[in-house]
């Protein structure tokens, strides 16, 4: 299919300081998950206020997966998305507002009505080597005027080579910074460090790089220091580590780590940390931990987000979720097949029943 042609470049090479890092906050997006997609207009306005007053750059909010995401099999949102980006535009005073969109779970038209409220950033996710499904996603957004960033989800699956060759099919497709995402926060400190510096290798002058860390083996904010540390530019966190499985860098903790080390994040730590214990904590019913099941998903590979799909299932037919997390990382099943959380249930209690029989 021939794509439009892309607009010319946009300049936003005034949002990352020089040799800081830039930090996008999802406690919004990624911590939908945890918050079962129920985050309320009030509650999007208390954390937007926090994090933009503590001068966080850019602020993700959507349905926890992504645009369009609000459904049968993804859970229903409480509140629709767009009436929550819009209040994040109305409350924030400097941040931009990014959306994240997984082609084939939204669309194009979901992408111009978040832009027609007012967001400015457009994330358009895929597994990490169907790069290419994103091509008119991208089109669309430069089309609008929008800042792109490219995900590539599960970067653990691909090795550092593959996965700078979708980058430049991302930055061809118009986007101006691409993010090695551990979906599963599997990638163990060499495994990030390698991908992120293939990725500047690849696209270094071209686009800028960015990571994107979950905490299931505990390393999100070591993972996201070593990004850093490899030329990556743009890092991403949530408020209380809020995001799925065992939750994303924590917010708060990067921006402390960050300054620890001397790299300006251009936020201010106690008010981030401010907005993690006295806006966030108190509305969250569960916080994410490492737990077993947690773990689990880092060390079997699984999309984080699997996680509340397989406790759900392990409530229904009685097998641990943890079990169930192990063989979907055996099947090597990826974000979209959540419907096969069900039969991989159905098989192990199939196989408990018949261990169970007398022979
Ligand atoms: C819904 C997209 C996905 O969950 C993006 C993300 O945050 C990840 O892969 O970690
Ligand atoms: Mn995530």
């Amino acid at each position: 299919m021939t794509q439009p042609p892309l607009p010319a470049p946009s300049d936003h090479s005034e949002i990352v300081a020089p040799q800081g890092i830039r930090l996008t906050d999802s406690t919004l997006r990624d911590g939908s998950h945890a918050m079962r997609h129920q985050w309320t207009e009030g509650q999007v306005r208390a954390v937007v206020h926090a994090l933009d007053r503590s001068g966080v750059e850019v602020i993700e909010v959507a349905h926890g997966d992504g645009l369009g995401g609000s459904s049968f099999n993804y859970g229903f949102s409480g509140t629709s998305e767009i009436d929550l980006i819009a209040a994040a535009v109305e409350e924030a005073e400097q941040a931009r507002i990014a959306v994240l969109l997984l082609p084939g779970v939204g669309t194009v038209e979901d992408l111009r009505a978040a832009h027609g409220v007012g967001a400015s950033v457009a994330r358009i996710a895929t597994h990490c080597t169907e790069a290419d499904v994103s091509a008119q996603h991208f089109a669309a957004a430069r089309a609008l005027g929008m800042e792109t960033v490219g995900f590539l989800m599960l970067s653990h699956r691909a090795s550092p080579e593959v996965l700078a060759q979708q980058a430049r099919t991302m930055v061809a497709a118009g986007a101006e910074c691409v993010y090695v995402v551990d979906s599963a926060g599997a990638l163990v400190l060499g495994d990030a460090q390698a991908r992120v510096a293939a990725l500047v290798e690849e696209i270094g002058p071209q686009a800028q790089v960015g990571f994107h860390g979950h905490q299931n083996l505990s390393l999100g904010v070591a993972n996201s220091v070593l990004a850093q540390q490899q030329g990556a530019l743009q890092v991403d966190g949530a408020l209380c580590a809020l995001g799925a499985g065992a939750g994303n860098a924590p917010t708060e903790v990067l921006c402390a780590t960050f300054e620890r080390l001397g790299i300006p994040t251009g936020v201010d730590v106690p008010g981030v940390m401010r907005a993690a214990e006295d806006v966030v904590r108190p509305l969250v019913p569960r916080l994410p931990w490492m737990d077993r099941s947690a773990i689990v998903q880092g060390t079997a590979g699984v999309y984080s987000s699997f996680l509340l799909h397989a406790e759900r299932a392990a409530d229904r037919y009685g097998v641990p979720a943890h079990r169930i997390l192990q063989r979907v990382g055996e099947a090597g099943y990826v974000g979209g097949q959540e419907d096969m959380i069900i039969d991989v249930a159905l098989q192990l209690l199939r196989e408990d029943e018949a261990a169970a029989r007398p022979s």
